[in-house]
């Protein structure tokens, strides 16, 4: 029988082996004590395995509080875990609360992170993963390759109304962006009705549209409960737009896959709250095993921070990010990395670097809003930050050569975010 395995980076007060099989147990057929009718048999078929360890270092002081060892010592391992997947068929819930359920709780663990997740073969034929991807996204917005989609966020991020809202819309479709999206704080304010916004800014989308042959992608914030979520799709897609975007983390992967599979919009997947599943190095979730569970669901665009972003995150696990929503695995079709964070076209150079890919949705809210020549000279900067990166420019001669990127440069070229 096909079977699922979850990678553990763990830590724990005991000996390893023991911890692992407490997990394996915990999180199968066991509870803490042995109980009646869980024969060899029962176990044989849904009792959870452990597959292979890798003992790493061994430390004095635990990663996070909640046990004490009784000798000193917290023993770091990788440790491998599988489960058949006969315990929970194609339910992505209750795969989650196999893989990342009370595991995190139990005392043998002083950390565990969920570092990936291998699918079998009978994934792929369940789920049909991003209805749109890399190439829908860039069909859909008319980018065919050689540059990323260039994007932004309306800022500021909530008290626009929509009259003014639409008024920069069609500043920056004018401008020739690709994407624009409403913050992950703004879907219906008392100044702002969700339906009023939709009407007003795809008036304008459509108008440019229908002079130029380019539609702007729109991502309506449709997050919500799911009534209205889907009472807000519908709304989207009969004012003519191409995406909505959602909260992931706010409204779960059973809310995601049930508006991914609709399959009418591309569905923009924005990961806020990330820092709680994965700041601490020894608790939550890895972004390779995060990814996957999205791409199940169906989103098609992903958010994965960027190189030297306002946040806390590595340009090294950026960069990691980027590669993996590339990876095609596990379903044949690789989710558009969507970089978002203190980006102003700056940073484009160090990205194309170190990716070597323009199979990006690359963002900037502040960077293009906040520009000194106005939001349409932040488009424009933005253009020439990328073609100058993709042409191996380097970005002093990029500021050189460009006038509208050499203001980012002088504006926003002083910003540096401190990260440890
Ligand atoms: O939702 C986002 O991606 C952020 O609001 C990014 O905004 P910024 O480009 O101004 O950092
Ligand atoms: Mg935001």
């Amino acid at each position: 029988m096909e079977r699922i395995t979850a990678r553990y980076y763990i830590e724990t007060p005991y000996a390893v082996e023991k911890a692992a099989a407490v997990l394996a147990g915990e999180q199968s057929s066991g509870t803490f004590v042995a109980v009646p009718g869980e024969t060899e048999e029962l176990k044989n078929q849904f009792a959870a395995q452990v597959e292979h360890i890798e003992h790493l270092e061994t430390v004095s002081e635990p990663a996070i509080p909640g046990a004490s060892s009784p000798d000193g010592s917290y023993r770091r391992a990788m440790v491998d875990v599988s489960w058949s997947v006969e315990n929970f068929g194609h339910n992505l819930p209750t795969l989650v609360s196999t893989l990342q359920g009370n595991l995190y709780e139990i005392t043998q663990f002083t950390g565990l992170k969920l570092m990936d997740i291998h699918f079998p073969e009978s994934y792929a034929n369940s789920y049909r993963g991003p209805r749109f991807g890399i190439d829908g996204c860039r069909s859909l917005t008319g980018v065919t390759s050689g540059r990323p989609l260039l994007g932004t966020i309306i800022k500021p991020s909530v008290g626009l109304t929509p009259a003014q809202t639409a008024e920069i819309v069609d500043t920056l479709a004018q401008a020739g962006i690709d994407f624009i999206k409403d913050d992950e704080l703004m879907t219906s304010t008392a100044n702002s009705r969700f339906e009023d916004r939709v009407d007003a800014v795809m008036r304008v989308i459509n108008r440019h549209a229908d002079r130029t042959g380019k539609k702007v992608m729109y991502a309506f914030n449709i997050s919500d409960e799911l009534e209205p979520m889907l009472r807000k799709y519908e709304y989207v897609l009969q004012a003519g737009g191409t995406c909505a975007m959602i909260s992931l983390n706010s409204v779960g992967l059973t809310g995601a896959k049930r508006i991914c599979d609709l399959g009418e919009l591309a569905i923009h997947g924005h990961r806020n709250g990330w820092g709680m599943l994965n700041r601490h190095p020894l608790l939550g979730i890895e972004f390779p095993a995060y990814q996957k569970l999205w791409r199940l669901a169906g989103v098609d665009q992903l958010h994965v921070n960027g190189i030297q972003n306002k946040f806390w995150e590595s340009d090294d696990s950026v960069v990691r990010s980027i590669a993996s929503c590339l990876d095609p695995a596990p379903l044949g079709k690789p989710v558009l990395p969507v970089v978002s964070s203190g980006q102003w076209g700056g940073q484009a150079f160090e990205t194309y670097r170190r990716t070597q890919t323009t199979d990006l949705l690359y963002m900037a809210g502040g960077g293009i809003m906040a520009h000194p020549g106005g939001p349409a000279a932040g488009v424009t900067a933005l253009q020439q930050a990328w073609e100058g990166a993709v042409t191996g420019l380097k970005l002093e001669d990029a500021a050189r050569q460009y006038k509208e990127f050499r203001q980012s440069v002088e504006k926003f070229g002083k910003l540096q975010f401190s990260r440890a």
